[in-house]
């Protein structure tokens, strides 16, 4: 690539984590229907049926499900399992979407019995909304405030029995209250390479795109361990096989799609290898400040920070020190160039030394 090249918006990166509105709607088709279609995340799975078959041979309604993990990995997917494999209708609303604890007090007073509330990003609800579904979870009981100042009343309404599904990205932002009043918490983690083939395969089926196993286990690797990357992969792959070749997924027409779109061989995009060039090539593998890097590749601070440095730093190509960014071994491999000679040990006067 050239420097004069401008660097994807982030919102447009074929490798990016979260889902825009038109992609949702196409994401709806692919998604599981029961746990038994639900691929990986086995610890999870299998507690949650646990919890799922004790609640529905008691009759009864199950225990709040708290369900953690970076975007793209299943929450939703997994909220709308809950509420199939109980038989229940679900809600679904989210914490930006409660303004005022009066929001959450209506969509609660009309839940039915037994009935999923699926309150995905629940880390943003507003303080109020919070407090009130503290009760909501663990008395089934809310306390509408009618009027206002010191005439203001509080009238207790009765709530069916409900199962709460909360979802957040951070949970390490949920305050202890809410986060200890939830009976499960399943944390998903990123998936398999082999998972994220069985994606790919039960995803192609459903789209009938015919692919080998090759074919999806290219497009598996390059999907930064999320189903929702390997999935928006897959359509780009089945466009480029297509309009390129016959239609059917290989190996190689996979990889020459992906190339074509400049995802690499880790799932790499235009924007991380930007990163990791810059730090190498002009830094020499660092140690180099966050905002130099930045200007280096033509980005914001933030967007280094947070849009390409995480994925950088899971695969392990890139350490964050407190004297700056630093590229490891893997990094200089994964471009293929060599790291520059080891600096001169201590008492050895280098080139420059005094
Ligand atoms: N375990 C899985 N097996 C098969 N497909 C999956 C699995 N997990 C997720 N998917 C697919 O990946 C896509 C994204 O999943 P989902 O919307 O549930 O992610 P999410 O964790 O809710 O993401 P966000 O944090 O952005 O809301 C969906 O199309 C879904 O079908
Ligand atoms: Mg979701």
């Amino acid at each position: 690539m050239t420097w004069d090249d401008p660097v994807p918006e982030t919102d447009q990166r074929l490798v990016a984590a979260a889902a825009d509105g038109e992609e949702r709607a196409v994401e709806a088709a692919l998604r599981p229907k029961d746990l038994g279609e639900f691929v990986g995340q086995e610890r999870v799975r299998e507690q949650l049926d646990l919890v799922l078959k004790a609640a529905r041979q008691r009759g009864g309604t199950a225990d709040h499900v708290l369900l953690s993990g970076a975007p793209g990995l299943g929450k939703t997917t997994l909220s709308m399992i809950i509420a199939a494999e109980m038989g229940a209708p679900i809600r679904i609303t989210s914490g930006p979407a409660i303004q005022h604890a009066g929001d959450l007090a209506a969509i609660l007073s009309s839940l039915t019995e037994g009935e999923v509330l699926f309150l995905d990003e629940i880390h943003r609800m507003s303080r109020p909304a919070e407090e009130m579904l503290y009760m909501a979870m663990e008395d089934f009981r809310v306390d509408v405030i009618v009027g206002k100042g010191p005439g203001a009343t509080a009238i207790p309404l009765e709530l069916p029995p409900f199962t709460l599904v909360g979802a957040t990205t951070r949970a390490g932002l949920l305050p202890p209250p809410l986060r200890d009043r939830f009976g499960f918490t399943g944390h998903m983690e990123f998936y398999a390479p082999a998972e994220l083939e069985r994606v790919v395969r039960r995803s192609a089926d459903l789209l009938d795109v015919v692919i080998d196993t090759d074919g999806a286990a290219e497009i598996a690797g390059r999907s930064r361990g999320t189903p929702r990357i390997a999935n928006r992969l897959l359509r780009r792959v089945r466009d480029y096989a297509q309009v390129k070749a016959d239609g059917v997924v290989t190996r190689e027409i996979a990889a020459q799609a992906l190339d074509v779109y400049e995802v690499d061989l880790r799932g790499l995009d235009r924007l991380d290898r930007a990163v990791l060039d810059a730090l190498l090539r002009l830094f020499g593998g660092g140690p180099v400040g966050l905002s130099t890097l930045a200007v280096a590749v033509g980005e914001e601070r933030e967007t280094v920070e947070e849009v390409a440095e995480p994925f950088l730093v899971r695969e392990g190509l890139l350490a964050r020190t407190p004297r700056g960014r630093i590229a490891t071994p893997a990094a200089w491999a994964h471009l293929g160039l060599v790291p520059p000679q080891q600096p001169n040990p201590p008492g050895q006067q280098g080139l420059f030394g005094q």
